[in-house]
């Protein structure tokens, strides 16, 4: 039986007459990656800080590490790791003094600081860093040190909310594999995101616009379950194309990459290809073929992204 870290039900959280988000549903699995992909202002962060306790839900039940929320949520506290999108450590001591620091938030102490101290300082690659003082530090270290403080106290469930935005593709390769081994050492992480390719790299992810969760599973089975077909097309005036194609209701979106245009067409069309060709003469001589979906054609064709 799958054993849940995270469970919300029917949870809605208000800002005054503002729904910043609305019934929505959670299970994430113990040891699991799962990530919420949306746009800014969807509601991701209002989501994390209630899941954390930080918020308390206007309706709706939820449940972290056994724990009922907001009422345990002091319980909680020891048990989950948070990096905010914020840089929130101190930028005037240097490494080693922000990681005792956290430590001691977390009543680590003597011989056991130590130790976790030079376990971290290992795992991260910040060991030639320790006496360097934050400020100076680039936006890669100071990201690692930010997963090596959330991680000082071993926590069972990591919320890292948009923990890759401000470093370059080669370290969050490297944070991504960091965080593969925190699960499979047994750590749940639930991770915000705007990048579709990191979306990707989740065991299970969410969707979000505008407060609600519009698609929930595995990535692979989201997009094998699009209900669209995927066409390139390489042809001439490619602008006009775009333009007459979403006039067309078969048509979910269409979007240009260089020299060719990527269209989604709903399922209910069974030729898509020829259907095209068809409907607009002009591409039957055009290259045309039906491509593998990726996570933004998912995203597309369950928010109200690509009609413009
Ligand atoms: N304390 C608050 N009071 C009033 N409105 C709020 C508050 N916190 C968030 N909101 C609103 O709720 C909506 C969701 O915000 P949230 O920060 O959760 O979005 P997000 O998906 O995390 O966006 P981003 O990617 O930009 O961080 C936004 O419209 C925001 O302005």
């Amino acid at each position: 039986m799958t054993e849940y870290a995270i469970r919300a039900n029917s949870v809605v959280k208000r800002f005054g007459q503002f729904t910043a988000i609305n019934n929505i549903n959670l299970n994430v699995a113990k040891g699991s990656i799962y990530g919420f992909l949306g746009p800014n202002g969807c509601g991701k962060s209002t989501t994390i800080r209630v899941l954390t306790g930080l918020l308390n839900p206007s309706q709706g039940q939820v449940e972290v590490l056994g724990l009922e929320i907001p009422k345990q949520s002091e319980k909680l506290r020891l048990k989950i790791g948070y990096m905010t999108q914020k840089f929130s450590l101190y930028d005037d001591l240097t490494v080693l003094e922000n990681l005792e620091f956290i430590g001691q938030i977390f009543a680590i102490n003597g011989r056991e600081l130590k130790a976790r101290i030079a376990a971290q300082l290992s795992t991260y690659g910040l060991n030639q860093l320790a006496k360097q003082r934050v400020a100076g530090m680039s936006g890669g270290q100071k990201q690692r040190l930010s997963l090596a403080a959330a991680t000082m106290h071993q926590p069972e469930l990591l919320f890292l909310d948009e923990p890759t935005s401000a470093v370059d593709p080669q370290n969050r390769r490297d944070f991504w594999e960091q965080l593969f081994d925190l699960s499979a050492q047994g750590t749940t992480i639930l991770v915000t995101t705007h990048y579709m390719d990191e979306a990707e790299r989740c065991h299970r992810l969410a969707i979000m616009e505008a407060g609600e969760i519009r698609a929930d599973g595995e990535p692979e089975r989201l997009m094998a379950e699009m209900g669209v077909n995927v066409v390139e097309a390489k042809a001439a005036n490619l602008r006009q194309l775009k333009n007459q194609l979403l006039q067309c209701q078969e048509v979910r979106s269409a979007a240009q990459i260089g020299a060719r245009l990527r269209i989604l067409i709903y399922q209910q069309v069974a030729q898509p290809l020829e259907w095209l060709k068809q409907r607009f003469p002009e591409l039957a001589q055009a290259e045309l073929n039906l491509a593998r979906p990726s996570l933004e054609d998912v995203f597309v064709s369950v928010t109200g992204a690509g009609r413009q």
